[in-house]
């Protein structure tokens, strides 16, 4: 029998997360779901993000190819949004313009800015639409939040909204409460983390990628700003290698030479202290944050979502939910699941409960930029 597909592509730095989902009415079932890595050796080929496209949408081609059967309907296709300016939350309808903006003048470098270019280019041959869902420009802060002390450097928000509001979907959904109306915070555990305060549904406040957040298996996070300057202005670093220190290689990777934390719990048990010390250190990072996110919600919440790769691990749950659960019950939804949530957004779409944005979209004057 013939079924209703939708692609899903989901670009990160060494990987393309494809999924390919089964749309009957309102339910969704996955067909098939492929990480598909990228040697680095081949990515070294490229200058820059936007050179990928031709490679990684061949990758994708061959996922589908293999993935859908030769009678499936391929009815829509949904990619991760990148670092646009600020956008409301929500699914945006791809164009050329989207795509341009995306792959020639994006706010920062970010693989997720392929998520668009991606999706056009199987899409637009086969005459099918394609989207992004909250990419992770969503800009849902409050007006206090956006003030930083030092007027030069507004607050703006860069935050993964895609599993963020799926996770806080999911929750309303679990406690019989519209979405609009859920108080949260969700800590997005990843290779990078956003650790967030959800506000009737919104994202009123979040720590930031590129700003003050715990450190991450690969990112610095947070780091005291006078001695920061002075390594600047050093001479030991020029920016992209400073750049490169403080995200991809800083972290748990710069203090103990890898991102993967199951090797580090592995360490941690047959008795090495500094990856005891790293990994206590993290956690501790991220308590303090989820207490300062539950502060924005006067520490009045329905609950504390654990999500990310690192949601995975029984250690780090089990620390992360002896030290919240006084604030609020915590929920564990391992993984990113966004390849879910970008087929949910448009699935939303196509049973018209969603009306796609058009690009160009966006909140205010974009402050930080
Ligand atoms: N079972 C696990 N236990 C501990 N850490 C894990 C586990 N599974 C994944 N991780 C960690 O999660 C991080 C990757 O998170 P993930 O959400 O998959 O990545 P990304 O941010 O690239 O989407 C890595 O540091 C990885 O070591
Ligand atoms: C929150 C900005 C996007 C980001 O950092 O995503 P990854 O952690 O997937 O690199």
């Amino acid at each position: 029998m013939s079924r209703n597909v939708i692609l899903t592509i989901n670009p990160g730095t060494t990987t393309t997360r494809c999924a390919l989902f089964a749309a009957e009415g309102s339910r969704l079932s996955l067909v098939s779901e492929q990480s598909l890595g990228h040697e680095e050796i081949r990515m070294a080929e490229f200058s820059g993000i936007a050179d990928q496209l031709g490679y990684r949408s061949a990758c994708v081609a061959a996922f589908l190819d293999q993935a859908k059967r030769p009678d499936d309907r391929l009815i829509a296709i949904a990619g991760r949004g990148g670092m646009l300016t600020p956008v409301p939350a929500g699914v945006i309808l791809i164009n050329d313009e989207l795509v341009d903006f995306a792959l020639h003048t994006p706010v920062y470098d970010h693989a997720s800015n392929l998520g668009a270019p991606l999706a056009q280019a199987i899409a637009a041959p086969l005459g099918i639409p394609a989207y992004i869902v909250d990419p992770v420009s969503v800009d849902e802060l409050t007006p206090v939040a956006r003030l930083s002390g030092f007027e030069e450097i507004p607050r703006f928000s860069f935050v993964h909204a895609l599993n963020i509001r799926a996770c806080g979907r999911k929750l309303a959904g679990e406690l019989g409460k519209p979405f609009d109306e859920l108080r949260a915070v969700v800590a997005h555990l990843g290779a990078g983390f956003s650790i967030a305060t959800l506000l009737d549904g919104k994202i009123a406040d979040s720590s930031n990628r590129m700003e003050i957040s715990p450190f991450t298996p690969e990112r610095a996070g947070g780091l005291p700003p006078l001695p920061l300057i002075e390594l600047c202005y050093s001479g030991k670093y020029d920016k992209p290698e400073l750049l490169k220190k403080l995200y991809g290689e800083g972290g748990v990777y710069g203090y103990l030479g890898t991102k993967d934390i199951q090797k580090i719990e592995s360490r941690v048990a047959a008795g090495d202290a500094k990856a005891a010390l790293v990994y206590d250190a993290m956690l501790y990072q991220i308590r303090k944050a989820i207490g300062a996110m539950a502060s924005v919600a006067n520490f009045e919440l329905d609950g504390i979502i654990l999500t990310g790769g690192l949601a995975n691990s029984a250690i780090i749950t089990d620390r992360l939910i002896e030290s919240t659960r006084r604030i609020a019950p915590v929920s564990v939804y391992p993984g990113s699941n966004e390849c879910l949530a970008l087929a949910e957004g448009v699935l939303r779409v196509l049973d018209g409960q969603e009306v796609p944005m058009t690009w160009p979209v966006t909140v205010g004057k974009g402050v930080g930029l």
